[in-house]
């Protein structure tokens, strides 16, 4: 059997189902093809289900601070980890329910549950039949990755797709890769009584690039569970059925293995290699991130499966620019957003706009706060960390910023949102800071950028002035 469309989605994940979107407002001959669990690895195993678990191990974390402020019995409180897994799953059925409850319910016979390979840039063979497409929209996500040999050791080596499915917590765990999901929720585990011992080969944590920041981060993460820095992370076999987990000349035994080492684009398999495209080496196709479209071919890659931006927000719009292109044949050119990662773990670890690593040091002024005397971080009990702004030595203009920081997460957008605005140090100093918050402290940071730009230093940086005296006494 075979079926001829002007577009094939293939992946109804976050990236596939807003590609939907755009194709639905140009045409109705369209199909979407997802061969695995559909929900969005988002809502089912990725952001919403890690958030929840991460609330849980933030309130049980409190309690050690509960007796400072006079609350007794805070020691007492003890999780019932059956209990706080079933309430992860539970929640995270209820944004599963959401993501099926909308465009997926309504897909009918344009949703074909089955894997998708090329045989041609316009032909797809799938389950039983052949899909003709004028244009396809790759969007076919990403899945963890775990070395071969460590699959050997079974349900002892798990990633994030089984740890929310486990009916208890172990009583030790070894967090190998402290990336973006290894640091979030090795310290959640670590909140939740879990022993946690973080293993990661590199210096840097939560894919930081600027040393100070780092070392913040590490320090903190230090205060609640070990880490071990510098070294790749081997197992074996321990005593009892227990994993030994070796980095150089540090070892443990553990309960079990989360691996939290990086992920990898799902565009292996779907022969992408016989449509003659250039690859890289990972299998994914030379595309235009501006239009998503794969040059040479009408085929167009979006979300974690081009491996570029792998967050959710991306997916979102790599989808709408894929989609918008698809359903009209087109390349249309659209602007990406200030990039913006933040880690939830505590303090956030954030990184925004251009990155320390890519910028040249002659170009840039830094400007840093730190967060450890804050008042209102001490009030939340949260006074650790620091932030680094960088702005452009010429005109002071905001390029990146860094932090590892209470409250990040709102810091991120308010210095993504000056960054894509092309707002400078000052500028930003001159906006409303309410007191007492934790946006007040970064006047500190943007203070010491302005005191390199500003040419007037016996003004008050941080407000405009409006007219001087000479010309008001003139004016009178
Ligand atoms: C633990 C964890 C926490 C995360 N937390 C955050 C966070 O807090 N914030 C954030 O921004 N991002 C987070 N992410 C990343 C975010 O989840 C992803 O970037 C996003 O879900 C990617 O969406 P996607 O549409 O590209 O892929 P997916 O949602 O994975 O969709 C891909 C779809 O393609 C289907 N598929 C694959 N191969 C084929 C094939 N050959 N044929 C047919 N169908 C196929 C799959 O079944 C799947 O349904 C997290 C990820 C993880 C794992
Ligand atoms: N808050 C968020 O936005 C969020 C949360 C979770 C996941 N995500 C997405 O999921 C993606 C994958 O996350 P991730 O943390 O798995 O990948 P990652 O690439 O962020 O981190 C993997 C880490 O594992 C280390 N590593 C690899 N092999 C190792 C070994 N043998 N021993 C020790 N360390 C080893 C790497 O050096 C790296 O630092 C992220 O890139 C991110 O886009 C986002």
């Amino acid at each position: 059997m075979e079926r001829e469309v002007d577009v094939a989605i293939i992946g109804a994940g976050t990236a596939g189902l807003f590609a939907l979107r755009q194709v639905k407002r140009v045409t109705d001959s369209y199909v979407v093809i997802d061969g695995g669990q559909l929900g969005t690895t988002c809502a089912r195993v990725g952001c919403m289900p890690s958030k929840v678990m991460i609330q849980t191990a933030e309130d049980h974390h409190h309690r050690h601070a509960l007796a400072y402020e006079g609350i007794e019995g805070g020691m007492q409180i003890a999780l019932h980890s059956p209990r706080a897994l079933e309430y992860v799953r539970k929640m995270r059925d209820s944004f599963v329910e959401h993501v099926m409850g909308g465009p997926v319910s309504k897909l009918g016979d344009k949703l074909i549950r089955s894997h998708a390979r090329f045989r041609a840039p316009g032909v797809i063979e799938v389950e039983g039949s052949t899909v003709r497409a004028k244009r396809v929209i790759v969007a076919t996500g990403s899945r963890p990755v775990v070395p071969r040999a460590w699959q050997a050791f079974g349900d002892r080596v798990i990633t994030t797709d089984q740890l929310f499915e486990q009916p208890s917590l172990p009583n030790s765990m070894a967090v190998l890769g402290l990336g973006v999901i290894g640091l979030e929720l090795g310290q959640a585990l670590a909140r939740l009584g879990v022993e946690v011992t973080g293993v990661e080969m590199l210096q840097r944590v939560g894919g930081l690039g600027d040393d100070d920041v780092n070392a913040a981060a590490v320090e903190a993460m230090r205060e609640e569970f070990p880490i071990w820095l510098g070294e790749k992370a081997q197992l074996a076999e321990g005593a009892d059925g227990r994993v030994r987990v070796s980095a150089g000349d540090k070892s443990v035994e553990v309960d079990q293995v989360l691996v939290a080492a990086g992920r990898t684009p799902n565009v292996d398999g779907l022969g992408l290699d016989m449509l003659g495209l250039e690859l890289d080496d990972r299998g994914v196709p030379a595309y235009d991130p501006e239009t998503m479209k794969v040059p040479g071919a009408p085929i167009y890659i979006a979300g974690d499966a081009n491996a570029e931006l792998p967050l959710q927000h991306e997916a979102r719009d790599e989808g709408q620019i894929a989609g918008y292109n698809a359903a009209r044949g087109t390349a249309q050119c659209f602007r990406r957003r200030a990039p913006l990662s933040i880690v939830f773990s505590q303090p956030n670890v954030v990184t925004v706009g251009e990155s320390w690593e890519k910028l040249a040091r002659e170009d840039v002024l830094v400007g840093t706060c730190r967060f450890d005397g804050d008042q209102r971080s001490r009030i939340k009990h949260a006074n650790r960390g620091v932030a680094r702004i960088y702005a452009d030595r010429r005109d002071g203009r905001l390029r990146g910023a860094s932090m590892a920081a209470p409250d990040g997460e709102h810091l991120g957008h308010l210095f993504a949102l000056a960054i894509q605005q092309g707002l400078t140090a000052v500028d930003v100093l001159r906006m409303p800071f309410y007191h007492p918050t934790v946006e007040e402290r970064v006047q500190d940071a943007l203070r010491e950028i302005a005191g390199q730009t500003e040419r007037q230093p016996d003004q008050p940086v941080d407000l405009e002035l409006l007219h001087d005296d000479a010309q008001r006494q003139a004016a009178e």
